[in-house]
């Protein structure tokens, strides 16, 4: 028994908190933790690789990541165990606090997902869907990242290949829809875009265009504006991982110490 097996009379399942990508995600209560415990329906998932890379992410520990706490494979349906974040998806979050979010909040939601960013990009590990609605809220309104590299299982190719409907174009660098070429440096893209829905208050990214519209500006040099509560400083940072080309965008540990970033100013 492997020891990151968790066993199945210490988990307690609760009520549904939503119906995840890949099956049903539980609240639930594992050794006196409150967690989510989302359940992996197998045609949605292919099995082996998914154990081994379980393994890999349970050793990426971070205070801004989602942790993983344990997997039961041993059974199906497979299902994974997550610290829980009481306060939901970020997206939601921030549509819900519409005009009440301070300069500070919105500063240090940025600097969670960039300090969780710079430690993936550090253990050379590649998010490929990073978003507002892929992090999480927790009770203390921190902002963790969560999800990370689980596109790799996504079997729907409606997901995987940047033509379809449910690929997420807006939040895609120009390498990754034209090649599919993923690096940290794409990640870096992606957090730009994230920026900017914080800034945004949660709002879609090229709201009123298609995604066939939003590629082809990206190729003639347009980018999304600077959001009204966006200082000039974050706006600069924004444009600077929207550059065209990977090599001239800023890496997560560079971003971190950017001076807009420093919060001890
Ligand atoms: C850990 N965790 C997960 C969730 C939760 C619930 C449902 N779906 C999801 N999601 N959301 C998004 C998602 C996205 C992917 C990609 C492969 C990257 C496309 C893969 C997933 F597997 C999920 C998933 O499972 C989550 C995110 O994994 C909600 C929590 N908490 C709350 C609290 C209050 N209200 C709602 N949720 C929570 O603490």
């Amino acid at each position: 028994k492997d020891q990151w097996e968790v066993d199945p009379e210490e988990l307690i399942l609760g009520q549904e908190l939503g119906s995840g990508q890949f099956g049903l995600v539980l609240e639930g209560r594992w050794r006196d933790k409150k967690v989510a415990v989302k359940t992996i329906r197998e045609e949605c998932m292919s099995d082996e690789e998914f154990k081994e890379e379980a393994r890999v992410m349970m050793r990426l520990s971070h205070c801004k990541l989602v942790q993983l706490y344990a997997v039961r494979t041993q059974c199906s349906p497979m299902c994974l165990v997550f610290e829980f974040m009481d306060n939901g998806c970020l997206s939601d979050y921030l549509r819900a606090r519409k005009g009440r979010l301070s300069q500070e909040a919105m500063l240090g939601m940025c600097l969670d997902v960039s300090e969780g960013m710079a430690y993936l990009e550090s253990s050379n590990f590649i998010h490929r869907d990073l978003a507002a609605r892929n992090c999480l809220v927790s009770k203390k309104n921190e902002v963790k990242i969560s999800d990370f590299g689980m596109t790799r299982f996504v079997l729907d190719d409606q997901y995987t290949s940047s033509q379809c409907s449910k690929f997420p174009i807006r939040w895609s660098a120009p390498e990754v829809i034209k090649y599919c070429k993923f690096s940290s440096k794409s990640d870096v893209w992606s957090f730009g875009v994230l920026m900017w829905e914080v800034y945004n208050e949660g709002r879609i990214p090229y709201e009123n265009r298609s995604n066939v519209d939003v590629v082809e500006s990206l190729s003639k040099g347009l980018r999304l504006l600077k959001p009204r509560l966006a200082p000039d400083a974050i706006h600069k940072l924004m444009t600077w991982c929207w550059k065209e080309k990977p090599e001239d965008r800023p890496s997560f540990v560079v971003l971190l110490h950017e001076r807009a970033f420093l919060s001890d100013l």
